[in-house]
């Protein structure tokens, strides 16, 4: 889907160690990286270091020292790899490039700073613009079974304001918008890689077309701006017929190194090379304004090819790179200051998402249908509340709420005949009980006490017959008497329990076809007072018409159905 997000843009200094020239010349280090966020410009003496054994003057008189201290998304000191500012820097905005959002990655700063260094490294230790190129093949890789990709590239300089084909090797190019406002360089070549090292062998090629002069502070010095720019459209694989499609390109530029004017025109005297440097500071300049929105796309070549690259809908990175080396104070305090502002840009960000087919009226459509839908399940709604409540009855048959009412009560019933069966089971027990003590007692009273029972049990038998007392003699019952007693109650008991629970099983079962035979009687709707065998016959019961119990139910459920 597409989103908007306001971005900030991304800055990070890189600062290079110091080359041969400066170590010679024993020059004064003026960057000091405090930690992987800040750092500082131009500290004071307790804090400077120098290359060699004595510090060097800064260009012109020595002067106080400025002690700025700067944060930025990322400082890489002069120890860092190309790896780590590969990992701070594109691969952050290369998950939004998948996603759909255009993104642009800059090397900025002075001649010899260490731009095309950091951009495009050497063969040994690759760049930015390899090694992104390489973690957008893996993540196309990740993805390749639910996404189709279409990634295309080009590479071109802008060199005195003239537009080249790097790869193609010809120019000048006209640069235009087409009718969707998409930038388009006329006739500039696009190729097609299969994987990252095509990008290297493409890279290497460019280059080597790339315009270059010797500068004071570089021998291989870069004059143009070279913008290396990809393609990319992916489309889900899903067989939806609405397929998304995202569209997002991303520039990698390495710009040509700014010089300061003291520093051109000692290098270079009047001619061709002070109309080049003037034209690099120009485009630079109007870059910077682009940038933070100061200034029309048009002014320059450079800002009209990257009219829908910067700011705007683009995620930037810039990488600002500095030397540390007090030979170059001007430029890199130039260089920070810019940098520094350029923390500051917002772009408001829009994810190139299409969707084939996407058409409004489609949409119209489906909203009709969605809300007619939501009309009819409304008139369903209030015709349900306005009725009476449902619920569903045994056999999944809709039974109403009266006739509910007559199930529950008939339940009601059937519930107390089985009580009150059991108090009166109970009660029979203890009659039979009594029956039995009685039993017991009229035969002991009949017995001699001499002579000991045949059926008593060894322990007993041992017994003193003199301790047995017929019952009557102190109103109290023998000791034999009394156990045989408590024996028959706990048989007695036994027998009840063993009974209770066969009539618990048949009740339940009974219940389960009662309340079955119930409800078909229910749902007759009988007048009150009819015959209740009829009642049984007429819901299909006519074999337990002689039933007293379900003639009970047919009397209870007579005249109470709907
Ligand atoms: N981080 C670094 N580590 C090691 N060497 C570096 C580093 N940065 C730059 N250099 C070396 O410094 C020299 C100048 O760097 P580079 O050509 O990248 O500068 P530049 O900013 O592109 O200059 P220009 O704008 O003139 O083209 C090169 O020899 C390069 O190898």
């Amino acid at each position: 889907m597409p989103t908007d997000v306001c971005n900030h843009v991304k800055v990070v200094v890189r600062v290079r160690p110091f080359n041969k020239n400066e170590k010679a010349l024993d020059t004064r280090k003026v960057v000091h990286v405090v930690d992987h966020h800040m750092l500082t410009f131009d500290p004071k003496e307790n804090q400077e270091l120098s290359f060699g054994a004595h510090k060097v003057q800064t260009r012109g008189l020595r002067r106080a020292n400025k002690d700025l201290k700067f944060v930025f998304d990322n400082v890489f000191g002069e120890d860092s790899t190309q790896v780590e500012v590969f990992e701070n820097t594109t691969k952050a905005v290369l998950e939004g490039f998948m996603s759909g959002f255009n993104c642009t990655v800059f090397a900025y700063g002075a001649t010899g700073a260490g731009k095309t260094h950091t951009m495009m490294g050497s063969a040994e230790d690759p760049g930015v613009m390899y090694r992104t190129m390489r973690e957008m093949f893996t993540l196309m890789d990740q993805v390749k079974e639910e996404k189709d990709f279409d990634i295309a590239f080009s590479y071109l300089e802008v060199y005195n304001e003239q537009i080249r084909d790097l790869m193609a090797n010809v120019g000048p190019l006209a640069v235009r918008e087409d009718d969707s406002q998409k930038v388009v360089v006329q006739g500039l070549s696009l190729h097609r890689p299969t994987c990252a090292d095509d990008i290297v062998k493409a890279l290497d090629y460019g280059n080597r077309n790339r315009t270059q002069h010797p500068t004071e502070m570089n021998a291989t010095s870069s004059r143009s701006h070279a913008v290396f720019q990809i393609y990319l459209k992916q489309k889900d694989k899903t067989a939806s017929p609405n397929p998304y499609i995202w569209e997002a390109k991303m520039s990698l530029i390495d710009l040509a190194g700014l010089e300061s004017n003291a520093v051109a025109d000692q290098a270079k005297g009047p001619g061709k090379c002070q109309q080049e440097s003037a034209t690099i500071n120009r485009s630079l300049l109007t870059l910077w304004a682009v940038l933070n929105g100061l200034a029309d796309r048009r002014d320059s070549k450079l800002t009209r090819l990257l009219k829908d690259s910067l700011g705007g809908n683009c995620r930037t990175v810039m990488i600002a790179n500095v030397s540390p080396s007090s030979r170059m104070y001007d430029d890199t305090h130039n260089t920070l200051k810019y940098a520094d502002r350029a923390k500051q840009i917002k772009s408001s960000l829009k994810s190139n998402v299409l969707n084939l087919n996407s058409h409004v009226s489609q949409y119209a459509v489906i909203c009709e249908k969605q809300q007619a839908e939501i009309v009819k399940l409304k008139q369903k709604l209030s015709e349900y509340e306005g009725r009476e409540t449902r619920i569903l009855g045994p056999g999944n048959s809709v039974v109403s709420s009266q006739k509910q009412d007559v199930f529950t009560r008939v339940s009601e019933s059937l519930q107390t005949i089985f009580s009150e069966r059991a108090h009166i089971r109970t009660e029979q027990l203890d009659l039979e009980l009594q029956l039995k003590e009685n039993e017991l007692r009229q035969r002991h009273s009949e017995r001699p006490t001499s002579r000991p029972r045949p059926s008593m049990p060894s322990s007993r038998r041992r017994r003193p017959p003199n301790d047995m007392k017929l019952l009557g003699q102190n109103a109290t019952p023998p000791e034999v008497l009394e156990k045989d007693l408590h024996c028959h109650k706990l048989e007695l008991q036994i027998k009840d329990l063993k009974q209770h629970i066969e009539q618990m099983i048949q009740l339940a079962a009974l219940q389960d076809l009662e309340n079955i035979h119930v409800h078909k009687m229910v749902n007759l709707s009988l007048p009150a007072h009819s015959d209740p065998r009829a009642t049984l016959s007429a819901a299909g019961l006519a074999d337990q018409a002689d039933d007293p119990q379900h003639q009970e139910l047919a009397h209870l459920c007579c005249g109470r159905g709907p």
